[in-house]
C-alpha cells in the first residue's frame, strides 16, 4: 500500500477510475454523504489487480499482484465464515442458511478498497471520510493501528448520541468488522448497519477495507425466517448495484424503504 501511494500523481493517474467502471484510483461513491472533499486517497480492486498493476509498474506489477491475490484467499474465507456464523446465531440451520442469497460461499462477490489518509496539519478541518455506511453485508478493515476510524454510537444511558474512536490503535493486529446495508435487509433490522466515519490525524493512515456482498444479478431481502409473522418484513429485496443506485440519487442516508 505505501509503494501505491506513494507514486507520483501522474503514475497513479494512468489507472483513475473511468465513468461505469468501480476499480481503479480516486475517491469513493460516499460523497453523497457529505458535500466536503475526503481527506483521502483511494484505489478499488475488483475482481483482478493485474491490469491496473502493469499500468503502475511496468517492470514489476508481479509482486503487487501476488501480495493482493494472497489477501484476498485469506480473506475471502473469513469473511465468508464471518456472514454464515453471523446468520447461524439468528437461528437459521446450515440448510436455511444454504438457500440465503449469500449461502454459496463461491458466489459471493467481493471488492477491495485500499485507502490512505495523508497527515494533515489541521486535521480537525477535515474528515478523511464522511460519516457512511458500508451497502454490502459487511467489511472486514485491515489497518496499520493509527487510530481514525469512528462509529456512530446512539444515545443511551451513559451518554447522548456520539461518535466513538474505534480503538485501532490500543489494539493493534486487529481487522474491524463493520456491518452493512444488506446484512441489515436480510436480518430484518437484527444487524444494524454502522454509520462510520474516519478522522484524520498527524500521522498517515492506511486501511484496507474488503467488502462481502452477493453478486449483482441476485436479490436480497429480509429472509422470512427473520421477518416473523407479526412484524413482516421490513425492507423491500434490493440487488448491491440496485441499492447503490438508491444510495446515489438522495442525498443523505437513506432509510430502505419499509413495505
Ligand atoms: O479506513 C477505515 O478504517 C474505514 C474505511 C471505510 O469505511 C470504507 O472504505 O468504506
Ligand atoms: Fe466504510
Amino acid at each position: 500500500m505505501h509503494r501505491l501511494f506513494a507514486l507520483p500523481a501522474e503514475v497513479k493517474l494512468k489507472v483513475a477510475k473511468t465513468e461505469g467502471h468501480d476499480a481503479g484510483y480516486g475517491g469513493f461513491p460516499i460523497s453523497h454523504f457529505s458535500p466536503k472533499f475526503s481527506w483521502s486517497e483511494g484505489f478499488a480492486i475488483g475482481s483482478s489487480p493485474v491490469d491496473h498493476a502493469q499500468k503502475l509498474w511496468p517492470d514489476d506489477y508481479s509482486t503487487f499482484c501476488e501480495v493482493i491475490e494472497e489477501y484476498k484467499k485469506a480473506i475471502n474465507s473469513l469473511g465468508c465464515r464471518l456472514i454464515h456464523a453471523m446468520l447461524l446465531s439468528l437461528g437459521l440451520s446450515e440448510e436455511e442458511l444454504c438457500q440465503t442469497p449469500v449461502g454459496d460461499s463461491s458466489k459471493l462477490k467481493t471488492v477491495m478498497h485500499l485507502n490512505s489518509y495523508p497527515a494533515c496539519t489541521n486535521p480537525d478541518r477535515v474528515l478523511g471520510l464522511p460519516p457512511h455506511t458500508d451497502s454490502g453485508c459487511v467489511a472486514i478493515v485491515y489497518h496499520n493501528g493509527i487510530s481514525g476510524l469512528q462509529v456512530l454510537r446512539r444515545k443511551d444511558d451513559i451518554a447522548p448520541t456520539r461518535w466513538v474512536m474505534v480503538p485501532t490503535a490500543t489494539v493493534p493486529n486487529t481487522f474491524v468488522v463493520n456491518i452493512g446495508d444488506l446484512m441489515h435487509v436480510l436480518s430484518n433490522g437484527r444487524f444494524h448497519n454502522v454509520l462510520h466515519r474516519v478522522t484524520i490525524s498527524k500521522t498517515n493512515r492506511l486501511s484496507c477495507a474488503y467488502f462481502f456482498g452477493p453478486q449483482a444479478d441476485v436479490k436480497v431481502g429480509p429472509l422470512s425466517k427473520l421477518a416473523g409473522l407479526e412484524q413482516g418484513p421490513l425492507y423491500k429485496p434490493v440487488t448491491w448495484p440496485g441499492l447503490q443506485k438508491m444510495r446515489s440519487d438522495r442525498a443523505g442516508l437513506i432509510k430502505l424503504g419499509p413495505k
